[in-house]
């Protein structure tokens, strides 16, 4: 990596300004990060690429930004230079703990929003957790380049939404760069400079945490009080954990080592330790011979919301899995794993992640830079569970159901905010009723467009129901939600049983009403799927004892040597041959076979099986 000059120790207060952009996704924040990059010639034309911050390759090839990085800008007002900081966050619902703390090290936010498209469900949940970091807002108009841009009616209904006049929102391209420089000014007039005790002892809070292969975990902080120095010991407020601090700097973009970091400074530290784990996302760092009494406010553990099993399609790939999983654990503070057997898909692991994206993006991960094949068995959340003799437990897998003795059972709920045009309130209203959903109240943006809130059971969410509410809203709904504490429910574990023998992978926790609906679809989707046997296969859904769907297999033998008239033995031997590969890729439930296929396309098709009559 190309490395300038080192900077000097701690910067003006006065002159710095720490400014984060927050946007709902594909509102152009890397877009415009790009080119604020590219004027204030941080970034040499001839190396820019698309989304320079995006550094993952699955970032950029979904255009999403998943980890957050902070890049230290030069710009000139009024013939004194400023230091800003562009702390880039992450842009999807999964990571509002990263984006809360990326918030936390500034002092105001771009309020990007798309001049075509207007508010959206992640504009405004971004912008109320700049608001509790106390913030100041730039409201900004994106795309003004757009045909379809709105700009009037939009501009008007940001006005509405934080106050002031509509002539003063912003508007820009980070496509053609039109009005960045205005931006960047703005910035540097509108946003407060940080303020903080220099003499205190040191306190800087680590707003991203990432895995390097050559340098091991770079942490970078946001200094609130004092400074930190290269060759210092850090200490860890939360673990009390020490660190040497080996090196010391600021990204401009590229890694430049600093001889220290003062109050309001952004920068990264390097420690030598490998394991992100260590350098947690919301942690206090301050140094262990003048420590401070007291940590930043705001820190918690991340807390896994969604549990998926993940098994490899081929079983002697498990080592490969476990020591693929122990690598990216350095680099995901949030990711938790146990291992855990299934009797169809033999050897695997229960996997906790913060919501559907996250399990998407590290299956994809481990699949692609591990060379995998995976399993993954439906997602589902944490259940709190009392028995009668009041022991708790915490179930992340329908196959730990107990199975009786219940007292109650709780489970996760979400607030979730969904905008969507007016149209759509009918349509919006009945998938929330369908998914146990209250109502928590209503606000019109503006004439056409509305934002209904809901208390929803995460269960209910976390599978389909945002390729629903899509669909229902041709494309125009968005969806934003946040943890919100649990609520009592009345659930039951259905069973799935091949001729009378449990299949594990397919049990799965639901509310009573919908057990039936469950056990209907699974039965009839496995009836399709599971080739005929030598014999009858009864398929049924139970709970417990109880029968409540019930399908069935009618026997067949297949003849695969039916095809083989004429007397060339060397043929057939290759059709016996052929079906006894195709054996091998069978999983024995009890004296059924059933193909891995079936397992798969059982597991990862959501919709109810087609009408049957055509069969
Ligand atoms: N016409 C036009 N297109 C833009 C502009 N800014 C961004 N885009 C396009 O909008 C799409 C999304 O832009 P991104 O910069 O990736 O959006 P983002 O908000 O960073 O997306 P996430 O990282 O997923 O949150 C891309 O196809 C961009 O080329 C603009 O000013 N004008």
């Amino acid at each position: 990596m190309a490395r300038t000059a080192p900077v000097p120790a701690a910067t003006d207060p006065a002159i710095i300004r720490n400014f984060c952009i927050i946007a709902h996704i594909d509102h152009g924040k890397s877009t415009l990060a790009d080119r604020m990059l590219q004027l204030t010639g941080v970034v040499k034309q001839r190396d820019m690429k698309a989304q320079y911050l995006d550094r993952m390759d699955i970032e950029r090839e979904r255009g999403i930004t998943i980890k957050s990085q902070a890049v230290r800008i030069p710009w000139e007002v009024d013939g004194t230079s400023y230091c800003l900081n562009m702390i880039d966050t992450p842009g999807h619902v999964d990571f509002t703990y990263e984006v809360s703390r990326s918030l936390a090290a500034c002092e105001g936010a771009i309020l990007l929003v798309d001049a075509a498209q207007g508010i959206e469900a992640q504009t405004l949940a971004n912008l109320y957790l700049a608001m509790e970091n106390n913030l100041t807002i730039i409201p900004v108009l994106n795309k003004i380049d757009l045909p379809a841009a709105q700009p009037e009616k939009y501009a008007l209904e940001l006005a509405n939404l934080i106050g002031g006049k509509p002539e003063d929102v912003l508007r820009v391209s980070g496509k053609t760069g039109m009005g960045v420089e205005e931006l960047l000014d703005l910035i540097v007039r509108e946003l407060p400079a940080p303020v903080g005790d220099p003499n205190a002892p040191a306190r800087a809070m680590i707003f991203d945490s990432v895995y390097d292969t050559y340098r091991g975990v770079v942490t970078y902080v946001r200094v609130i009080d004092g400074s930190l120095s290269p060759r210092e010991k850090i200490q860890m407020m939360s673990t009390r954990a020490t660190h040497e601090l080996l090196e010391i700097g600021v990204s401009s973009p590229e890694p430049t080592p600093s001889k220290g970091l003062g109050v309001g400074e952004v920068g990264y530290l390097i420690t030598g330790v490998k394991d992100v784990r260590l350098s947690k996302v919301g942690d206090t760092v301050t140094t262990f011979h003048k420590p401070a009494t007291e940590s930043l406010a705001g820190y918690q553990d991340a807390k896994p919301m969604v549990f998926s099993g993940l098994y490899p399609m081929d079983g002697t790939d498990y080592p490969v899995l476990r020591d693929a999983l122990e690598k990216l654990m350095l680099n995901d503070a949030a990711l938790v794993y146990e291992p855990e057997t299934s009797a169809a898909l033999g050897f695997g692991f229960r996997v906790g992640f913060l919501g559907l994206l996250h399990l998407e993006i590290t299956r994809e991960r481990l699949e692609r830079e591990h060379n995998l094949d995976l399993i993954s068995t439906a997602p589902n959340v944490e259940y709190e569970v009392t028995l009668e003799d009041k022991r708790v437990i915490h179930v992340t897998n329908p196959s730990e159901y107990p199975s009786g003795k219940i007292a109650e059972v709780r489970e996760p709920m979400v607030a979730a905010t969904i905008l969507a045009p007016t149209e759509f309130v009918g349509a919006i209203m009945e998938l929330c009723q369908t998914r146990r959903g209250i109502l928590g109240g209503m606000d019109y943006l503006s004439e056409d467009r509305v934002e209904i809130r809901y208390r929803l059971p995460l269960a209910e969410i976390v599978f389909d129901f945002f390729d629903i509410l899509k669909s229902k809203t041709r494309g125009y709904g968005s969806l934003d939600w946040k943890a919100d504490g649990d609520q009592v429910a009345d659930l039951v574990k259905v069973d799935i049983l091949l001729q009378g023998e449990q299949v594990d992978a397919f049990s799965a926790i639901t509310h009573r009403e919908k057990a039936y609906a469950y056990g209907v679809m699974m039965t009839g989707k496995l009836r399709e799927l599971i080739p005929r046997q030598q014999f009858e296969v009864p398929i049924q859904a139970a709970i417990g004892a109880r029968i409540i769907a019930r399908e069935s297999i009618r026997a067949i033998r297949k003849d695969v040597l039916a095809k083989c008239y004429g007397g060339d033995i060397s043929r057939k031997r290759k059709l016996l041959e052929k079906q006894k590969e195709g054996k091998k890729r069978m999983k024995m439930v009890g004296r059924v076979e059933v193909p891995q296929e079936a397992f798969i396309a059982a597991l990862t098709t959501a919709e109810a099986p087609k009408d049957k009559s055509k069969k």
